[in-house]
């Protein structure tokens, strides 16, 4: 008798992030959620930031779990030693869509690893070109938040109806009502920093523009939110994208699918996927802190502090009189300025403040000790944030965070803006706002959304429910060959 015939393989899915912690924070989480549930992965990773996770994050020993995960390095186009800091990412664009092309023809070309579809960052969406000739589906994946991503779609709405171009200063306390869904939230101020431009020709104003609307041509998009989170963006973007899968908030959803998958193992606080070595004395020092005493201060892994910006929080931290732990990283500021910290600063921080070059943030959020955040609002420190409960102190430095600033003070009320503010006065009122005189209220906000969020990625949650579609999706569709 003939043996019977071999299972055909798993489906085998690319995934593309842009070579920047947040986005391959937040793809890596993806890629394992898949791998976890049988797919054949490949992650496409710069080498600079592979050599990095290797050395801060054991990717290795985690991903040694999967036996059909592979990493395939990649060069952002910047020599190895390059600092690569602050937004530098913004450069590699041209020189990742020059080498896609012949990176793709050679993934695809593999003879024992047929090719099911490219999950690939949605700023990176000349993949979708590339993949079409070859006869592969791309699936969009956009790091940001619903409501960004739909603004950024809405952006030649907004400037047929004279919303953009913003008119100095003077008008960015404007209303931008050619965003549908948004009419109430956003002002001029709360765009995408890229729309701050005189010059709509801008080369960043276009580039997230074309690459946001040519979202359209893949086969499916994926959102790090979940449905309670972003009701009024996400019912607009699904009457542009019926095929829309909102799996978030991903680090939640990992951790779900890890212990439901393995109930008797203890739930992994090391899955950071972290470029910098993490510095856990942190943990030691909050656990000698009394409960919801201290805030958390994190601009996330591209803002850089100019001396005055540097100052001005120093100040306000301390004039607060609260207790802080601060992450500032090794390349977040201008060289000498950590040195020129006045001594009664210094003398005030060793009493009641803790500084790091990288935290364990996700571990920092669930302590006890903590009771806010005050933060970039990059995507993922937000959803950290509320997936934690814990109110929020904005202070945005470019791309999506001014609008995220936004959802979080004006649509969830879950904290305070101070956008476009760095002042010492501020930073210690709306700490202790948030600390103090409007604690139980921003609380409360806090914790509701925690709730939601914990019900999205739980089992038979929204987000929960989307993955296994998505899944699905992939499932049906056929591997090159
Ligand atoms: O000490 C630290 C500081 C940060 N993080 C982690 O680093 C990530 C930072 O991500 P994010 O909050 O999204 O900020 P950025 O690194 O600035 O992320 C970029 O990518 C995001 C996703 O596209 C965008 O929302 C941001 O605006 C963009 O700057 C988070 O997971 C944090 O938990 C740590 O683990 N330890
Ligand atoms: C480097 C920035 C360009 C746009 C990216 C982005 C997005 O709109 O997808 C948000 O923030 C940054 O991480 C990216």
């Amino acid at each position: 008798m003939d043996p019977p015939p071999a299972p055909p393989p798993p489906p085998h899915v690319i995934i593309f992030p842009l070579a920047a912690q947040g986005h391959v924070n937040s793809m890596l989480k993806l890629a394992e959620i898949l791998a976890l549930s049988g797919l054949r992965i490949t992650f496409i990773n710069s080498e600079h930031i592979h050599r990095r996770l290797l050395q801060h994050a054991d990717i290795q020993a985690r991903f040694a779990a999967y036996p059909d995960f592979r990493f395939k390095i990649i060069s952002d186009g910047f020599p190895i030693d390059h600092p690569r800091a602050g937004d530098h990412a913004l450069t590699t664009f041209n020189y990742v869509k020059s080498i896609t092309k012949q990176l793709l023809e050679e993934l695809v070309s593999a003879p024992d690893r047929p090719v099911t579809c490219i999950i690939a960052d949605g700023i990176l969406n000349f993949t979708i070109d590339f993949a079409g000739d070859l006869g592969v589906p791309v699936i969009a994946f956009r790091t940001i938040s619903a409501s960004c991503f739909w603004t950024c779609f809405c952006i030649p709405r907004m400037i047929e109806s004279g919303d953009l171009p913003i008119k100095g200063h003077r008008d960015m306390d404007r209303d931008v009502t050619s965003v549908p869904g948004m009419e109430d939230i956003l002002r001029c101020r709360d765009l995408p920093s890229f729309c701050r431009v005189a010059d709509l020709s801008d080369w960043n104003l276009q580039y997230v523009t074309t690459q946001t609307l040519r979202t359209t041509g893949a086969r499916a998009l994926i959102l790090n939110t979940f449905d309670q989170l972003e009701g009024p963006a996400l019912s607009q973007i699904r009457t542009h994208f019926p095929n829309l899968y909102t799996i978030g908030p991903l680090h939640s959803h990992l951790k779900s699918r890890l212990s439901s998958s393995s109930p008797s193992s203890p739930p992994s606080s090391s899955a950071s996927n972290s470029l910098w070595e993490v510095d856990r004395s942190c943990i030691a020092w909050l656990d000698k802190q009394p409960p919801k005493s201290v805030v958390y201060v994190s601009f996330g892994s591209i803002t850089t502090l100019n001396r005055h910006d540097f100052t001005e929080f120093w100040y306000g931290l301390v004039n607060s009189g609260r207790r802080f732990l601060w992450v500032l990283r090794s390349d977040s500021l201008p060289e000498g300025s950590s040195g020129a910290v006045p001594e009664e600063l210094r003398e005030a921080a060793a009493e009641r403040g803790c500084i790091v070059g990288w935290a364990p943030q996700e571990e920092v959020l669930h302590h006890g000790a903590i009771a806010a955040f005050l933060t970039h609002s990059g995507w993922n420190s937000t959803l950290e944030s509320v997936v934690a409960g814990k109110p929020m102190v904005c202070w945005p430095f470019f791309a999506d965070q001014q609008l995220n600033s936004r959802l979080v003070s004006h649509a969830w009320k879950a904290g305070l803006d101070m956008k476009d503010v760095c002042d010492r006065e501020v930073v210690e009122r709306m700490v202790n706002e948030v600390m103090g005189e409007r604690k139980e209220e921003f609380a409360a906000a806090a914790g509701d959304l925690a709730r939601r969020a914990r019900d999205a990625a739980s089992e038979g949650g929204s987000s929960w429910d989307n993955l296994d579609r998505l899944i699905e999706d992939i499932r049906s569709m056929k591997p090159t060959s």
